[in-house]
């Protein structure tokens, strides 16, 4: 059986290819930038008022000093200028700072009297409460990067830019499919023989995560309505992610549904727990993911592979963040282990605390768990204190 690493590098080299399209930055959240993104004009655009109070020449000032005020510069209003270096303007935080002034005093220093505004102190140097024209960026400054991700902060920098439209990589279009004659819908209530479906609508909701928003079916452990259904699938998605049916059941029709129906297994069984009985296959441009139905199988090998692989496919910039184990864990198969855990950080560091659980079918305990890390094979004392890579559950981040 190949080692998760070995999966990874099937995967690797097997990408989706995804087009760039344009799209109202509005709609770009989640997406990945397809190009740089360059300052059109310095930032901030003006020397920007950083308090609301009065602006007036620094070398003017003298303790108790009263200053006629000229009027108000508000934000949003073109730059006024102070006629006289005695004077004073009332400014707003956002304003451009006046011409002929260079300092701001907040309305906490001074007191407002009859037309005039009397500053307490003489402690004030020039460009204090401004923020100077182009501190944070010039115009022609590379601001965002091509293979950024995008989330609020970005977006709102395309925003700023004046990026209506933006240049992202297209998001695939995804179909879930759960398998299963024992599955019933959320609303129904469920016989004794029976469970309810959940893997389809936490994979739904990861993928909504990334900024997908996948179709949903569900197809009964039946040969002939599970090949037709995927049939027509690989037809209409590029991606179809399957949760059960990929094991070595009577039932467990996938793997010889998806042979006849052409699509290149390419992989089936990883070396690790949960997901041994993992499955990618590709027919064409269409790629399938088999994800064992457990449902902690079934999340641990989407964040495991079909994030890292859809990553890989968007060009989009990683991180490969590692946690600390926070209890020893002893596991004596020669397997990687994906080990649940709830991640607290303690003195600036990330700890890893493992989730007691029954096993992959306990979605009791899954809840309780944020992440996993992943333990290799070729150990079996994981020790506190020791370093080992973790994947987020819901880190919004790839
Ligand atoms: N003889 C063997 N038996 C099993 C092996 C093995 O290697 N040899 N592997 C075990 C492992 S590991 C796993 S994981 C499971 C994987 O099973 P399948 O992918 O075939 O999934 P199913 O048989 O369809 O279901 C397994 C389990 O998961 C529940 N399930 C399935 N879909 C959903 C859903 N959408 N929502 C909630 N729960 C779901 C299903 O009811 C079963 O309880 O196989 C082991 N067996
Ligand atoms: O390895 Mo399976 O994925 O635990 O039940
Ligand atoms: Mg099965």
């Amino acid at each position: 059986m190949i080692s998760v690493h070995e999966a990874k590098e099937i995967l690797s080299t097997n990408p989706l290819s995804l087009p760039d399209t344009s799209l109202p930055f509005q709609k770009s959240l989640h997406h990945t930038l397809a190009t740089d993104v360059f300052a059109d004009r310095d930032a901030p655009p003006f020397h920007r008022v950083t308090m609301d109070g009065i602006a007036i020449q620094a070398a003017s000032l003298k303790a108790n000093k009263r200053y006629p005020i000229e009027g108000i510069q508000a934000a949003g209003q073109p730059q006024r200028s102070l006629s006289n270096s005695n004077h004073c303007l009332e400014v707003m935080t956002g304003a451009m700072l006046p011409k002929n002034t260079d300092c701001v005093i907040p309305y906490e220093k001074i007191r407002l009297l009859d037309g005039m505004a009397e500053v307490d102190s003489a402690q004030y140097s020039p460009y204090q409460n401004v923020h100077l024209q182009g501190t944070d960026a010039k115009k022609g400054d590379r601001i965002l990067e091509k293979g950024n991700w995008i989330h609020a902060g970005k977006l709102s920098v395309l925003a700023s830019l004046g990026h209506a439209q933006v240049s992202v990589r297209q998001l695939p279009r995804v179909l879930v499919c759960a398998t299963g004659d024992e599955l019933v819908p959320v609303e129904q209530p469920p016989l004794p023989h029976q469970i309810r479906s959940s893997n389809v609508y936490m994979l739904e909701s990861a993928l909504k995560d990334l900024g997908i928003n996948a179709k949903t079916a569900h197809l009964a452990d039946e040969r002939q309505e599970l090949k037709e259904g995927i049939e027509k699938a690989l037809k209409e998605y590029q991606v179809l992610l399957f949760s059960g049916a990929v094991s070595k059941g009577k039932f467990d029709f996938l793997p010889e549904v998806f042979r006849e129906l052409g699509v290149d297994t390419l992989i089936h069984g990883v070396n690790q727990k949960p997901g041994k009985p993992f499955l990618f296959g590709r027919k064409g441009d269409c790629f399938v993911f088999g994800f064992p139905g457990n449902p902690a199988s079934t999340l641990v090998c989407f964040h495991t592979y079909f994030k890292t692989w859809l990553s890989n496919s968007l060009q989009r910039d990683t991180e490969t963040p590692s946690a600390i184990l926070a209890d020893e864990v002893v596991f004596n198969r020669p397997v990687t282990y994906h080990l649940l855990v709830k991640t607290t950080i303690r003195e600036g560091k990330i700890w890893a605390v493992p989730i007691k659980n029954s096993g992959s079918g306990d979605w009791v305990h899954l809840s309780e768990a944020d992440a996993f890390l992943s333990l290799p094979a070729d150990a079996t004392v994981f020790k506190k204190n020791e370093v080992f890579p973790i994947t987020y559950f819901h880190k919004d981040n790839f």
